[in-house]
């Protein structure tokens, strides 16, 4: 073949260009001292290295790599973090340079970014939402003020174990179900004052569910285009498609309950009793603050709450029984100590909940081995930055592993093993200040639901535990539950815990 004269002008240009290009990523990747880790493929890089449980198979990787690992998920560089005294000198020397969120495709859509405030780049506007959060929506005092609304969703998923108990004789149900349905039910009086789930008479309600249900599946499902940006247009698995149609559903829906609440309150509604009353008499006096909020901004932190707070706590308490099942001598205890605290012919309430240390050493037990969240929700580092001798560079993702840490035998004696006395007259707790036990994160970006995540998981928990016996299906034993994990929106059981409730005499 003979080349012209304008295509060999063409190569030349070409090969200058490619050597220049590779001598820079060579420079580039010589004058960074990046952590250990698993050499990778090309272009793929460690991508198959990390299963389908990626935070088993990185925490397999902590003996060869040590607790900090530099890995490559396709095209993007990831930093893993999986000791407590990593955890500490992130949180403590470093969170100011991870401030931001690694933002996934599927929440591209529906304008979502604007009035998330899980995803909001660190700033005035996350400030404000937060500010929203911290000071008018989590505070103790709302929380007290709703007790009642939360009883009343407990009370209905106890009737409906029951029902469904009594139907399913020895096989068991599903009780994750259940617990869903009831923190479903208990975010949506808590936020719009409505009974949002499994109401046999509102298809409206079921909708929403239903349209809620999908983001949680779009958004817990690994999607090819975050690991090759490039291949966003073609989404390939459909995956932008579907969160589409489904947050579109769900912000329709959300958008009649906000002007149905608006036309009310021009009505005469009394204001202030619930989160979007919260919201829709919100008036911004900061810097870069709108002057109220958009009904779009609405919709989407309403969104958002039901998609934190659900998923997170119906896992914990899923988990939280598995255990105790597993553990008959623990379970024995915890459930001693609630009948001696409740007392005879009485609920579980809410105030019980101080009076319980064994059971709340049994949630914490939860946390360290289940967080729900095993990589928290991942940062992204802003600038460059020096971090236990070594070079991040700006927009590694970070993934700090929750799970690894609550297992870490430098922190914990027995880590595999559940034992909540190890809690008892420890001050170890999940507040974000002990850093070997960080299901709610740590630092400026840790949880703001914490109050009502707390709340939630424990009132629900002291309720299923004062309310029934639980036995395993007749075929299964305790020492056969099988603890296989699922990587979703949120760590779950493989196979869904089935159980056999048996109603308690509360005499
Ligand atoms: C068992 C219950 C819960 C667990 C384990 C949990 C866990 C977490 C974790 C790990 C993070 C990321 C923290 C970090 O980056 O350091 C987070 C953030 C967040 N959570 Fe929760 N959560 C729970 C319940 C809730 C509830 C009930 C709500 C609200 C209804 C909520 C709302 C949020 C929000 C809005 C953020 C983002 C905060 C920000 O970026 O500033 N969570 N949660």
């Amino acid at each position: 073949m003979v080349l012209s004269e304008s295509n060999f002008l063409l190569c030349l240009i070409s090969i200058s260009i490619a050597s220049v290009f590779f001598f820079l990523l060579k420079k580039t990747s010589r004058s960074y001292k990046l952590p250990p880790g698993p050499s990778g493929l090309p272009i793929v890089g460690n991508m198959f290295d990390l299963g389908d449980l990626p935070h088993i198979k990185m925490e397999g990787m902590r003996n060869q790599y040590g607790p900090v690992m530099w890995l490559k998920i396709g095209a993007i560089n990831t930093l893993v973090i999986q000791s407590a005294q990593a955890a500490t000198a992130f949180f403590k020397n470093h969170d100011a340079n991870f401030l931001e969120r690694v933002v996934v495709e599927v929440n591209r859509v529906c304008n979502y970014l604007q009035g998330s405030l899980a995803l909001a780049p660190y700033g005035n506007y996350w400030r404000m939402l937060r500010r929203i959060c911290s000071m008018e929506l989590f505070v103790h005092s709302r929380i007290n003020n709703s007790e009642s609304i939360r009883r009343k969703s407990v009370d209905k998923m106890i009737q409906w174990i029951e029902t469904h108990g009594k139907k399913e004789q020895g096989q068991g149900i599903e009780i994750t179900r259940f617990v869903f349905l009831a923190s479903f039910n208990m975010l949506g009086n808590l936020i719009m004052s409505k009974e949002l789930a499994a109401d046999p008479d509102s298809t409206t309600a079921s909708e929403f569910f239903d349209a809620m249900m999908g983001q949680v599946e779009w958004s817990g499902t690994p999607n090819i285009s975050d690991v090759f940006p490039l291949l966003r247009w073609l989404d390939i698995q459909g995956l932008r498609r579907k969160m589409k149609r489904d947050m579109g559903k769900g912000k329709e829906i959300l958008s009649t309950f906000i002007k149905e609440r608006i036309k009310e309150q021009e009505n005469g509604r009394a204001k202030g009793t619930d989160f979007l009353d919260v919201l829709l008499a919100f008036e911004g006096k900061g810097k870069d603050e709108p002057a109220k909020l958009s009904e779009h901004e609405i919709n989407i932190f309403i969104l958002e709450m039901f998609l934190a707070g659900t998923e997170t706590s119906s896992s914990t308490t899923e988990w939280a029984l598995t255990e105790l099942l597993r553990n008959p001598e623990t379970m024995a205890r915890v459930k001693a100590e609630i009948a001696e605290v409740v007392g005879p012919n009485k609920k579980f309430e809410e105030s019980d909940i101080d009076k319980v240390p064994y059971m709340q050493a049994v949630v914490k037990e939860t946390f360290r081995l289940h967080p729900p969240l095993p990589f928290l929700l991942p940062r992204k580092a802003t600038q460059d930055t020096k971090f236990m001798g070594y070079d991040v560079p700006k927009g590694t993702q970070i993934f700090i592993n929750a799970w690894a840490i609550g297992r870490d035998p430098e922190c914990w004696h027995d880590p595999l093993d559940f034992i909540p006395e190890r809690f008892i007259g420890s001050k170890i707790d999940f507040k974000g200040l002990n850093y070997e036990l960080i299901p709610f994160g740590a630092g400026r970006r840790m949880c703001v639901g914490v109050p009502l995540g707390h709340r939630m998981v424990h009132f629900v928990l002291g309720t299923l535990l004062h309310e029934f016996n639980w036995e395993l299906p007749h075929n299964m034993s305790s020492k056969s539950i099988d603890m296989t994990e699922r990587l979703g929106t949120t760590v779950r059981k493989l196979e869904p815990l089935k159980v056999i409730p048996n109603k308690c005499k509360l005499s």
